[in-house]
């Protein structure tokens, strides 16, 4: 489980530039649920994931993840317990190695003693495997640079990357919005099918509405750094994008400007 509880972060205090991000959040997960997170620009998205994987330290609260306090613990301590899936495909995988030694990386991830690079035959193996289940044809080049890939085919094996060191919490940052339509339908089905495989506890953040309720089993919505909305079961199912948008205006209290909320 996920526990969030009064959570603050305010950028640049003191500044002339001070932002809070964050304002007193609470939020409790359950383990192996699957939450979409929307909200218009500047809500604290971002930064919500940026908290929980540690890359954020918060001005004040705490969070648990599986019952451990990690509010302070760094981002490369947590990585056995956090992986994340970034909007652009560049930002999650080293263009410069290969194929397979990203993967071994990502291996290798949070591990105190890491394997690094080090290929036995048998991981080769694994790795190959896992890559040939994308059914991308990626697995006859395991030993292509990852540079020479589309953004697509980068995604989906940051996907890949994200479940190797057994993390239980996967946080995917608009990890399809980059993408063409084509792409990113065959993405979220292949997050779909990694998080029931694995198990995980997902987060997504989305500025898609239709996404946001076609996919996980909860969906929030943040606001000025808070949780605004907070929809499951029997009555998320029975809701449309105009229903979200028009609850949205209701916790609001001001009409929805042209804001890329309403992309859908
Ligand atoms: N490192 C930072 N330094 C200063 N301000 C920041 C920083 N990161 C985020 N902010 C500010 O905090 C607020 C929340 O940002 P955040 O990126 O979490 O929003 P978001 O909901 O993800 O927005 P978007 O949908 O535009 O990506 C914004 O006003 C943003 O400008």
């Amino acid at each position: 489980m996920i526990a969030l509880s009064n959570l603050s972060v305010v950028f640049g205090r003191g500044t002339p530039l001070e932002k809070t991000a964050l304002a007193g959040l609470d939020l409790t997960i359950e383990a192996g649920s699957f939450v979409t997170v929307i909200g218009s620009n500047g809500a604290g998205k971002s930064t919500l994931l940026g908290v929980l994987a540690g890359d954020v330290i918060p001005s004040s609260g705490r969070v648990t993840i599986g019952g451990r306090d990690v509010t302070r613990v760094a981002t490369a301590e947590r990585a056995k317990l956090v992986a994340r899936v970034f909007q652009d495909p560049l930002a999650g995988s080293c263009g410069a190695l290969t194929i397979e030694e990203n993967l071994a990386l990502a291996a290798a991830r949070g591990a105190r003693r890491g394997l690094g690079l080090a290929l036995s035959g048998r991981r080769r193996e694994t790795f190959r495997e896992r890559v040939a289940g994308l059914r991308l044809g990626l697995e006859n080049r395991m030993e292509d640079r990852m540079d020479l890939l589309s953004g697509g085919q980068r995604q989906a094996l940051s996907l890949v990357m994200a479940t190797l060191a057994g993390s239980e919490v996967l946080l995917l940052d608009e990890h399809t919005a980059a993408l063409d339509p084509g792409m990113a339908e065959f993405i979220m089905g292949l997050t779909q099918s990694l998080v029931d495989r694995h198990r995980l506890t997902t987060l997504m953040v989305t500025h898609s509405m239709r996404q946001a309720l076609d996919h996980g089993t909860r969906t929030v919505m943040l606001h000025e750094g808070k949780v605004i909305l907070d929809v499951a079961g029997e009555g998320r199912r029975s809701l449309g994008v105009e229903d979200l948008i028009a609850m949205f205006r209701k916790a609001r209290g001001q009409a929805l400007d042209d804001d890329a909320l309403l992309v859908s």
